[in-house]
């Protein structure tokens, strides 16, 4: 199997070119070998580039567990990978298991239309909202040394969201425009270094009690951008902005 290997601000991606439908049948158990950082290549996920109708393609994500979602990060480096392989120029329209998007490319930086969000529901003091996947978001301080692993560990397997799961995002304010985010995310099961549907989230729910369309998002690998509009209880034209990079394309047996 050629495979390359993708990152969007530290979230990497094994990527398939499965426009023929060659890895159709890819098992679980494949794909949780394919992005095991010991015995396989390594990921946090595994993004098949299918063909479609209509639309210029179809992202089809899984975790490294083998479950299945929409990963903005994922979105936005299929959109890379799509203009690498000469499918797409620098605007695209596709599909994910989540409907269409929208995407721009320049200069290795990807602006990703995420779908609207209707609602932010609260959960005590924290947020619970749906950007593509579910999302927890929990404000906190000192987050440079918080444990994410074992607070966001807790949060996804409590009654409430053990059995759907769900992504825990913990977020500080670093000034009126910009955010610092961390990731526990299900189907990783472990803290990743950015999560573009979780930042999208942790920045709705910022902009929700102020009248801004734009905050900048530090992740632990790197630098996000969020715009979106104020629509009722929710945001419409919803945008995530970063880089999406290749870093190495091999040949693997599965
Ligand atoms: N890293 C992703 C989110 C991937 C899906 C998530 N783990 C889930 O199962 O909901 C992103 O960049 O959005």
């Amino acid at each position: 199997m050629k495979f390359y290997k993708y990152q969007g601000t530290g979230n990497d991606f094994v990527m398939i070119d499965n426009r023929l439908g060659e890895w159709d049948d890819l098992s679980i158990e494949n794909i949780q070998k394919l992005c095991d950082r010991r015995f396989g290549i390594g990921a946090d996920g595994l993004i098949k580039i299918n063909s479609a109708e209509d639309v210029d393609f179809e992202v089809d994500y899984y975790n490294s567990d083998g479950s299945k979602s929409f990963c903005g990060n994922g979105a936005r480096c299929s959109v890379a990978f799509a203009h690498f392989l000469d499918m797409i120029e620098d605007r695209t329209t596709f599909t994910a298991i989540d409907g269409i998007h929208e995407a721009e490319i320049k200069n290795g930086i990807v602006k990703l239309k995420m779908g609207d969000v209707n609602n932010i529901n609260k959960d005590g003091n924290d947020f619970v909202l749906n950007t593509g996947s579910p999302h927890y978001v929990k404000y906190v301080e000192m987050l440079n040394n918080y444990n994410v692993y074992k607070n966001g560990n807790e949060i996804r397997n409590s009654e409430t969201y053990k059995q759907e799961g769900i992504n825990v995002n913990f977020v500080e304010k670093l000034s009126d425009k910009e955010l610092f985010v961390r990731t526990y995310e299900r189907g990783v099961e472990d803290e990743t270094y950015s999560c573009g549907t979780g930042v999208t989230a942790a920045a709705l729910t910022f902009m929700k009690n102020n009248n801004q369309t734009f905050v900048g998002i530090k992740v632990m690998g790197g630098n996000l951008k969020v715009y979106a509009e104020k629509n009722g209880d929710g945001f419409k034209n919803i945008w995530l902005e970063g880089p999406a990079v290749q870093v190495f394309k091999g040949e693997t047996w599965v």
